[in-house]
């Protein structure tokens, strides 16, 4: 089934929306595959961001990624890159939705809590990067009642 890469951002750890967060992917119907809570370096936090490299938020965007620990988490589940995305929201939080995580905990795009991979290509790569060990392989003895 199709993973995607989730990481709640320093401010999201910091003002304990962990469990929150957590709780609204296990809710939806999504697996948790890998879980993790890291400090990264800069030259990580680059390479995560390298795509935006020629932005001109890219060096504040990589210091508030190392400020502070991040969980990096790995989700599965039928359109859960997309879904995902859905889940947390437009990147700008005065754009994103009410009920979406960013619509309802974020004020600022550069304080806005939590990425998720943008396609299935971005997804593998970031897992490949946050998750080198890989991930676990169990099955949820809920998958009849939440899946045809
Ligand atoms: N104009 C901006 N000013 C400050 N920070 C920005 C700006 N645009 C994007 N960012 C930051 O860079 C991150 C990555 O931007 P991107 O355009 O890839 O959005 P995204 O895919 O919704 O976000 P993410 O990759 O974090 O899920 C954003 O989540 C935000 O934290």
């Amino acid at each position: 089934m199709e993973q995607t890469f989730i990481m709640i951002k320093p401010d999201g750890v910091q003002r304990g929306l962990v469990g929150e967060i957590i709780s609204r992917f296990e809710k939806k119907g999504f697996y948790l595959k890998g879980l993790k809570l890291v400090s990264v370096e800069q030259s990580f936090a680059e390479k995560h961001y390298a795509d935006l490299s020629s932005k001109p938020f890219f060096n504040g965007l990589v210091e508030y990624i190392i400020s502070g620990p991040v969980v990096a988490m790995v989700w599965e589940g039928k359109n859960v890159v997309t879904t995902g995305r859905k889940i947390i929201g437009a990147t700008n939080p005065s754009e994103s939705a009410p009920g979406t995580i960013r619509g309802d905990f974020a004020v600022e795009i550069g304080r806005n809590v939590i990425h998720g991979s943008d396609s299935v290509e971005s997804a593998r790569k970031e897992i490949a990067l946050w998750f080198p060990e890989g991930v676990a392989q169990w099955q949820s003895s809920a998958h009849p009642w939440i899946y045809e």
